[in-house]
């Protein structure tokens, strides 16, 4: 009999062991769903590649193509996008402790001065304003859910640009609030579990949690989104991310940002955007698919991703930062003295 016919063969099974039969194969469906899961949370994200050498060639280290990319910049205006956690951050075990270092400050306030820059996260932007500091960025938070403007404004800014603001799931707010408390109450007994509220979507982190835990984890989080189709589940390094089902991620932030930065024509922009994890992917594509810009991976091993160039660690996308605005700095002093 195929599993799962309809009606069932009242000859060959009786009601009775037709449900359990169902039943079984319905649990054994969950578990199959929940071991896809396990085993998505064994893996680093994004996947890992074994061969190394080819994945250098095709994703070079920005810092030794910087003249290529400076080259692509000609007669275009750079606008440069940063995530956080791992990127500007190095990854800890406590997401309250992710501080950026001053140095790292900074190199953002640096290319800030020439630059447009936004910080696009999956964190709340007013968590990420705490650990950032610089009112002069744009802030794309909870994966791009949340734009806002610059509060204080660089003369390189248009001004339109700085009354931005742009919250396409507000309408998901109470439902993303009775998801946390569920949550939270869910897995309070789960050593190590930490969930995160960032506003218009939920973070579950697992970097604490013994691996032996994980699958018992992963059943109490889905058994919650169980009852809320209207929201998924995605996965991060370490963390189970909760966001509502609409169509926008932080590719889409960046195509909204680039739009509404003002400028007149919008195919004279060289967009780059630094980040290390999969929600990055997005942006990355977005960049790929317009042939705009380019897309540079924050990681130590090779990766499976739509970034054009490469960067080991945060310590390198500092040397980066440094580097492009001291590269525009001397360009301008050229052009004074010609
Ligand atoms: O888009 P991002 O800025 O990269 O945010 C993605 C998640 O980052 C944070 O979690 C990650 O960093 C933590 C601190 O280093 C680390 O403990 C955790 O394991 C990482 O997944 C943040 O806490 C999450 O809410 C974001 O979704």
């Amino acid at each position: 009999m195929a599993a799962g016919s309809y009606p069932p063969p009242r000859s060959a099974v009786s009601i009775a062991n037709y449900k359990k039969l169902m039943c079984h194969v319905d649990q054994l469906s969950k578990t199959c769903r929940a071991s896809s899961w396990l085993e998505s949370m064994k893996e680093s994200s994004p996947t890992y590649l074994s061969a190394d050498s080819d994945w250098k060639r095709r994703h070079p280290s920005a810092l030794s193509k910087f003249d290529e990319i400076t080259a692509a910049s000609m007669g275009k205006k750079i606008v440069v996008f940063l995530d956080y956690d791992g990127t500007l951050s190095p990854i800890v075990e406590d997401p309250d402790s992710a501080f950026m270092t001053e140095s790292m400050r900074a190199a953002v306030k640096g290319v800030a001065k020439y630059f447009p820059t936004a910080i696009v996260t999956g964190r709340c932007i007013d968590k990420v304003f705490s650990f950032v500091q610089l009112e002069e960025l744009f802030y794309a938070g909870s994966h791009g859910m949340d734009i806002k403007g610059p509060t204080k404004c660089p003369k390189h800014i248009k001004a339109q640009a700085k009354s931005i603001l742009f919250q396409p799931a507000n309408e998901f707010l109470p439902m993303i609030n009775e998801v946390y408390n569920l949550l939270l109450e869910k897995t309070k007994l789960i050593p190590g579990c930490k969930v995160e509220n960032n506003r218009f979507c939920l973070s579950v982190h697992f970097r604490c949690v013994e691996e032996k835990r994980w699958s018992g984890l992963i059943e109490e989080v889905r058994s919650v989104l169980a009852n809320y189709p209207d929201l998924r589940l995605t996965q991060g390094r370490k963390v189970l991310e909760i966001r509502p089902t609409i169509e926008w991620n932080k590719g889409k932030a960046i195509e909204f940002l680039l739009e509404n930065l003002g400028f007149d024509n919008y195919a004279d922009i060289l967009p780059i955007y630094i980040g290390d994890d999969r929600t990055d992917e997005d942006a990355f594509k977005v960049l790929r698919d317009r042939q705009q810009g380019f897309g540079i991976l924050v990681s130590k091993f090779p990766k499976e991703t739509n970034a054009t160039y490469s960067l080991k660690e945060p310590s390198e996308v500092k040397d980066f930062l440094l580097r492009l605005a001291d590269w525009k700095r001397f360009s301008q002093r050229d052009r004074l003295k010609l």
